[in-house]
């Protein structure tokens, strides 16, 4: 049975169990369950905290795991990372009071708050600015305010947080972060087809299937327009001035697509959600 790490707790719970779910995959069913059994697929499930499960997976005492990027380079862990699993978007930052540092070498000497001493204490060292690093456990935006350190470095989507506490980000990113899949140095052989269930979700949330008839006179430029993902499907329809093309296209460019082809002299354009995808 292959032995699968998932958060319990925290952004990239929700997402990381609906993933499974749509992956076809039972889950827990109540949020007190640690560990879940799946038989069917030959799989069992342990809910730890995110920031703990690069070390099991690392250490081997589980095959593979869910977790942030971020969190796998903190832990210093042996866990590699498999595959970017493109949701829980976050980069990580330095980030002082407004106006008050612009490049690293203002804090030089400073104290730094963070919830990550692994992942900046290596970033600082390798940038060659010594601090003293001050280790929280979370809400660090506050620790400026409050007096125990001069600068934080932590994670930022939206920015708010910083906003709210009076700081602004400075410096070089230090990480852009997403959830990622991660496993043993050893990769076991179920690793494949856990991976593969799961870029089939990520297929289906990012494209959707278009099909539309197209003048054979114009196929080319269609086809050159929106060339699919390998090569468009090209069937014969009745009328042999006229073919049937089916595509996938990236959900977010649904409309555009759309309207060029119309203008080129496609017709019966109709657009149909991928339920589940094996590319
Ligand atoms: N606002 C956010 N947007 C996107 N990703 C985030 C955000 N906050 C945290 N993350 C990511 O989620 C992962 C784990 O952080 P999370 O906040 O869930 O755990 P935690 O801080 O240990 O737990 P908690 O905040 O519940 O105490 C990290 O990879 C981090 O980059
Ligand atoms: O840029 P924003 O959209 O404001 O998001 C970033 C914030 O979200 C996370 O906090 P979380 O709620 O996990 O609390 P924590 O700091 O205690 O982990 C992170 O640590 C930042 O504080
Ligand atoms: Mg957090």
């Amino acid at each position: 049975m292959l032995r699968i790490a998932v958060p319990n707790k925290g952004s990239l719970s929700e997402t990381a169990a609906q993933m499974l779910l749509e992956a076809g995959y039972s889950g827990r069913r109540d949020p007190k369950e640690l560990h879940h059994s799946d038989p069917r697929n030959d799989v069992e499930f342990f809910y730890l905290r995110p920031r703990d499960i690069a070390t099991y997976v690392g250490s081997g005492a589980l095959d593979v795991g869910i977790t942030g990027r971020d969190l796998l380079l903190d832990s210093g862990s042996s866990a590699v990372e498999t595959a970017s699993l493109g949701f829980g978007r976050s980069t990580f930052r330095f980030a002082g009071p407004a106006g008050e540092f612009s490049e690293l070498a203002d804090m030089a000497g400073l104290r730094v708050a963070t919830s990550y001493p692994g992942l900046v204490g290596d970033f600082l060292a390798e940038a060659g600015v010594s601090v003293a690093l001050i280790k929280l456990d979370g809400a660090v935006e506050s620790a400026v305010r409050l007096g125990v350190a001069d600068v934080i470095a932590d994670v930022v989507e939206t920015g708010t947080t910083l906003r709210n506490a009076g700081l602004e980000v400075f410096g070089p990113v230090i990480l852009q972060s997403n959830a990622v899949l991660v496993s043993s140095p050893e990769e076991k052989p179920g690793v494949a087809t856990l991976l593969r269930r799961l870029q089939g979700v990520l297929v289906a949330r990012e494209y959707v299937l278009m099909d539309y008839d197209c003048p054979v006179a114009i196929l080319d430029e269609a086809t050159a327009l929106v060339p699919g993902f390998e090569s468009p499907t090209v069937s014969p329809l009745h009328d042999p001035e006229w073919v049937a093309v089916r595509v996938m296209v990236p959900r977010t460019e649904t409309n555009l697509v759309m309207d060029r082809l119309y203008d080129l002299g496609a017709r019966a354009i109709l657009v149909s959600s991928i339920h589940a995808a094996r590319l």
